[in-house]
């Protein structure tokens, strides 16, 4: 893979995920496309803050065939799914990280709510702490085709932006590219730790 500097992009991105703990114990994957019919995706089982570009893997976005036979993420096809969804998506990151998992766990609606805060605004598109933004929250699945078929489903009656959460399991982040996915992700973030301390003060 030479000179394809979103993957360059990408994999600064794993480290300093790495480095936040936003990945422990192999947990999160990440992905960066490479056209309209393929994207790169970390390999499955991997420390996803030490890989290289090496340990990236092309997955072809219609079918998730691998024409190299590696094994990319057992996540596959929740990324090739949020590229055949939305076109203009460069970069998508899955992260466990504990507030992710601990609120998603605490919520138990079909969303979490956010509003009131002015971080809202790192989120494209989003220029007053006025809005709601509602992060689409799924029940977690070991097979991933069914949770695949369950976010399209529902995706194709409630446009989604930005992200999705996985009950008890972390983030699933995208943007245009690869810094946009990744101020997402510090930004939403950043928002689930609020909410989370929000919560936990406003119940005492
Ligand atoms: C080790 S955590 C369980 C699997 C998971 O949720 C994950 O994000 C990592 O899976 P991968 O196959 O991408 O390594
Ligand atoms: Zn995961």
């Amino acid at each position: 893979m030479t000179d394809f500097l979103p993957l360059e992009h990408l994999v600064a991105a794993c480290h300093w995920i790495g480095a936040k703990g936003w990945a422990p114990a192999t947990g999160g994957n990440m992905s960066v496309r490479q056209d309209a019919e393929y994207c790169l995706l970390s390999a499955s089982g991997k420390d996803k803050g030490s890989l290289t570009r090496d340990d990236f893997i092309q997955v072809e976005i219609a079918t998730n065939s691998v024409p190299s036979g590696r094994k990319p993420s057992a996540e596959t096809g929740l990324h090739t799914l949020i590229y055949r969804l939305f076109p203009q998506a460069g970069a998508v990151l899955h992260t466990h990280t504990v507030n992710s998992t601990v609120l998603s766990r605490v919520e138990k609606g079909h969303a979490l709510l956010l509003s009131g805060y002015e971080m809202q605004k790192t989120l494209a598109g989003q220029d007053t702490h006025l809005n709601t933004i509602a992060i689409p929250l799924f029940d977690n699945d070991q097979d991933i085709d069914a949770l695949a078929q369950r976010i399209e489903t529902f995706a194709a009656d409630a446009p989604m932006q930005y992200a999705f959460l996985l009950r008890g399991h972390g983030l699933t982040c995208w943007g245009k590219d690869v810094n946009e996915a990744r101020r997402h992700l510090e930004g939403l973030e950043f928002l689930f730790e609020c909410e989370l301390q929000r919560r936990l003060l406003e119940t005492k």
